[in-house]
């Protein structure tokens, strides 16, 4: 009887519980030659990070580091959209605990990415404001398509970026910069941002950003592999314990500040605003 129960479970893929009725939002494909994996975000039409597309790629983060790939480079499926940060749309007339399961995904994943051991790079193939940017500067490198928006707009929508999810922009950006841009929530152009060093080279294709980010992992071919991931993580150690200090805390400001009438309001009014733009 056991048997044959497990049997039908083998057939139909396994127990429930493994049995995902949603298709992943992240892939990975590793390189057989160079044996760096290439992380999509694949959440048409932008890439708005939703409670799902975090989780899954924090697990795909996981594989990649379990896989003994040399390097992860993280790009997007979208066409004109690299990430358009978190999902206004989930985080509107929800729960509180919505919120906060929302907010902590969006520290685990950041977590996962900043804190990596390998070597990572951004293929920046589209717009990356706020929780996008947020994504490309965890990475140590970026490389983006011309013409395209980066930068930590909060203000500009009335909110506050906490100081963990600076870290990576001021990891780039001398401070008299980040905090003039934070300050305005400046959205920078391609050509801005490798102006400043938001960004470390332009590229004109897909294809090219994810070459040039290879390039980048390539060039730590000949250094030992622990040396290079301990430098790594002594340089962002300060900000890592910083973050672990506060991050419980930080998930209640965040579901307090979310949840204030004033803010619901607001991001009403700009989802409509957005999706009036989109009709145009
Ligand atoms: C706004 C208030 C938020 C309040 C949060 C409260 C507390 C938070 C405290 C601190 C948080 C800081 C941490 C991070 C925060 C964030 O990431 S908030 C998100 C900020 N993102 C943006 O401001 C980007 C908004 N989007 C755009 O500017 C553009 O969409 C674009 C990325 C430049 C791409 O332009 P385009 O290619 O022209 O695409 P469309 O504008 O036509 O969009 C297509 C559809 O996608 C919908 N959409 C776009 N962005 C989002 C999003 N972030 N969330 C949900 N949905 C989004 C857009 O409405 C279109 O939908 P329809 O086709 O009309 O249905």
């Amino acid at each position: 009887m056991l048997h044959s129960n497990l049997l039908r479970l083998v057939a139909r893929g396994g127990p429930k519980r493994w049995m995902s009725t949603t298709t992943k939002l992240t892939s990975v494909e590793v390189n057989d030659k160079t044996g760096i994996a290439t992380l999509t975000l694949n959440r048409p039409p932008v890439n708005s990070q939703n409670v799902q597309l975090l989780v899954d790629l924090q697990s795909s983060i996981g594989e990649i580091e379990s896989n003994k790939s040399r390097g992860l480079i993280l790009t997007s499926a979208c066409s004109n959209v690299f990430s358009a940060g978190l999902d206004i749309l989930e985080m509107y007339n929800t729960d509180e605990e919505r919120l906060r399961t929302i907010w902590t995904e969006l520290q685990n994943a950041w977590i996962a990415l900043y804190g990596s051991s390998l070597p990572t790079a951004a293929a920046i193939n589209g717009h990356a404001p706020a929780g996008g940017c947020l994504l490309a500067t965890a990475c140590e490198y970026r490389v983006m398509l011309p013409k395209r928006l980066i930068g930590l707009n909060e203000t500009q929508l009335g909110i506050i970026a906490p100081k963990w999810l600076m870290s990576g922009f001021l990891n780039v950006l001398p401070q008299r910069v980040a905090e003039r841009a934070l300050t305005q929530g400046r959205l920078f152009t391609t050509e801005e941002a490798l102006a400043e060093g938001l960004v470390d080279e332009i590229a004109n294709t897909k294809e090219e950003a994810l070459e040039k980010c290879a390039a980048f992992i390539g060039s730590f071919t000949k250094v030992n592999p622990l040396a290079r991931s301990l430098t790594k993580l002594q340089f962002r150690a300060e900000n890592i314990k910083e973050f672990e200090k506060i991050r419980k805390k930080d998930v209640e400001d965040f579901v307090a500040l979310a949840s204030r009438p004033e803010v619901q309001k607001g991001m009403g009014i700009y989802l409509e605003n957005l999706k009036k733009k989109s009709k145009k």
